[in-house]
């Protein structure tokens, strides 16, 4: 972990500013800067250093553009930047250099569970017109992804492995003898662990056999009709930081010193076919057991991202509840490591705080219950809530019904022509509902001054859901292939760190609570819905 993290500027102008850990800085025209151009705000960035991730966190605030490596940051967009790279606190202007103390450790092959710190912009109200210097990919990334592709071509040499959905998915085996009874296992932590005795493997050749019973209880669940069957995330591969072949070597080597036939199936990314989506699941019950119905009864699931507490200092907590989750939306029978290689007694666990099975259906849509919309002859509604909330799904299936014209700043492009669209909408005697993030009393004022220069009432809608439900969402949307742009956790930090509480004291002429009620045009998305989709 770092020490110290500075901002040290190009030209000299002044001495560096230190930016503590965890800690949100505002930066901008200032003696501490030597800045005095009337652009830059005096408030132009927010940052916020991690120094565990070593990160830094750039929120821009003000409304000219700051700069991170030469792309463009927007107001509203957030970025996330690693050790030496530069800020400009005006596009073009003013560069800063991020310097963690001491610098990171140097990037080592790692284990899938593993993140190196990557410089990535952000929208953080997200863009479905997206700006597009956001959207260009850095010199970096292109260079990542013509070797993966170039990779996974010439991964060929690797015998039994094929690649599904251009490289999102990679399987072992996949035409093997399908069987009723299945053992599945997650790989790192489950099956092996690392030889240096490191928690991320330092190269491919860093593994060995977790627990000596291992291979003795594979050999005999696969006599007694077991197919075993693996399923790992692995995607270090899309990030850059491992190759298709050298995991695929990895596996291939991990099952031949097992001593048993294996089925394997690696989610290289993101996307639906990391656990616990059941992207890889669903594979392998459609197209790679041989057309055999799985006996859930018998099958089980066996993984170490289980959600299990720290125990003192004798052992960290899981990274993560991947595992048990997957098996919870496969509705496999679930065991660890321990548990099913060892024979320890249920081990204790923690479950997310947000369940997606558990959403209450009966709560009034608004609180107060009393509600009504519109309420006013003609008024403006103001949302505020998490990306995800359900601003969108609400303006669009019900204010609209009642006559309400949608603002949104993603589609619109900036809060300038929500504010012109709001004035024409009021000017021509409709409703119009404000469906942005709106975290902070700052940016609620812009439409609550605009709607008292026409003389008309605003009010406030919240929409009641935590943190991890309005993450849920995102996914959700994500998986149901909305046209959306993603969410960082970043962005929903962000989100956190800026709210503040709506009050009458801001102008507003009222203010509603907004309870998400589930509602569903098919089966199929609510299935998704109520699948558990965040790994933590
Ligand atoms: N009441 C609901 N019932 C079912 N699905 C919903 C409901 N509300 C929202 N969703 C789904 O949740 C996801 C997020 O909703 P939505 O896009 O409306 O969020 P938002 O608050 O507008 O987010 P952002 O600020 O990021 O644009 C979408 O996939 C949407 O379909």
């Amino acid at each position: 972990m770092a020490g110290k993290c500075w901002l040290t500027c190009l030209a000299n102008l002044h001495p560096r500013i230190h930016l503590p850990n965890r800690q949100t800085c505002t930066i901008g025209r200032s003696r501490d800067t030597k800045i005095k151009s009337k652009r830059c705000s005096k408030s132009q960035v927010e940052v916020l250093a991690d120094y565990t991730t070593y990160t830094l966190t750039v929120h821009q605030v003000g409304p000219n553009a700051s700069g991170v490596n030469g792309t463009s940051l927007l107001y509203g967009n957030t970025a996330q930047l690693k050790h030496n790279d530069i800020l400009e606190i005006l596009q073009g202007e003013y560069h800063h250099r991020i310097e963690f103390e001491p610098p990171p450790p140097p990037p080592v092959p790692k284990e899938d569970n593993q993140t190196n710190p990557t410089t990535t912009v952000n929208s953080e109200m997200p863009r479905r017109k997206a700006n597009t210097d956001l959207k260009r990919k850095s010199p970096d990334s292109e260079e990542r992804d013509t070797g993966r592709t170039k990779r996974a071509k010439e991964q060929k040499g690797v015998p039994g492995w094929e690649e599904y959905d251009n490289g999102d998915l990679l399987v072992l085996n996949k035409d093997m003898e399908g069987r009723a009874k299945i053992a599945c296992y997650d790989v790192d932590g489950t099956l092996i662990t690392t030889k240096s005795g490191k928690v991320f493997a330092v190269g491919y050749d860093d593994w060995k056999i977790l627990f000596s019973e291992v291979p003795g209880k594979l050999k005999q669940l696969h006599k007694d009709g077991f197919k075993i069957v693996i399923f790992t995330n692995q995607a270090g591969i899309a990030a850059g930081k491992h190759t298709v072949e050298g995991i695929q070597k990895k596996l291939s080597a991990i099952f031949d010193k097992l001593g048993v036939p294996v089925q394997a199936f690696v989610s290289t990314g993101k996307g639906s076919y990391r656990k616990p989506a059941l992207g890889m699941w669903d594979f392998f019950k459609d197209k790679a057991n041989g057309g055999v119905t799985v006996d859930m009864k018998e099958s089980v699931y066996v993984g170490d991202a289980a959600g299990r507490p720290a125990e003192g200092k004798k052992k960290k907590k899981d990274f993560s509840k991947s595992d048990r989750l997957f098996a919870l939306n496969a509705d496999l029978n679930f065991f660890t490591p321990e548990e099913h290689f060892l024979g320890y007694k249920t081990q204790a666990f923690e479950m997310p705080e947000f369940d997606p099975r558990d959403v209450d259906d009966s709560l009034p849509m608004f609180d107060p219950s009393s509600t009504k919309v519109p309420k006013h002859k003609v008024e403006v509604v103001v949302c505020v809530g998490y990306p995800g909330s359900g601003k969108s799904f609400l303006a669009s299936t019900y204010f609209t019904d009642h006559g309400y014209i949608q603002a949104n700043r993603d589609l619109l492009g900036s809060w300038q022509k929500c504010i012109s669209a709001m004035e024409k909408s009021l000017q021509d005697g409709h409703h119009v509902i404000i469906d942005n993030t709106n975290p902070d009393a700052e940016s609620r004022k812009r439409y609550i001054d605009a709607a008292k220069k026409f003389k008309v009432p605003v009010r406030c809608f919240v929409f009641n859901l935590t943190k991890d439900h309005c993450r849920h969402n995102n996914k959700y949307r994500e998986f149901s292939g909305t046209d959306h742009s993603k969410v960082s956790d970043m962005v929903y930090n962000m989100y956190k760190s800026r709210y503040e509480e709506p009050s009458l004291k801001e102008g507003f002429d009222d203010i509603v609570k907004v309870n998400f009620i589930p509602n569903f045009r098919k089966k199929k998305d609510e299935d998704l819905y109520k699948m558990f989709l965040l790994e933590k």
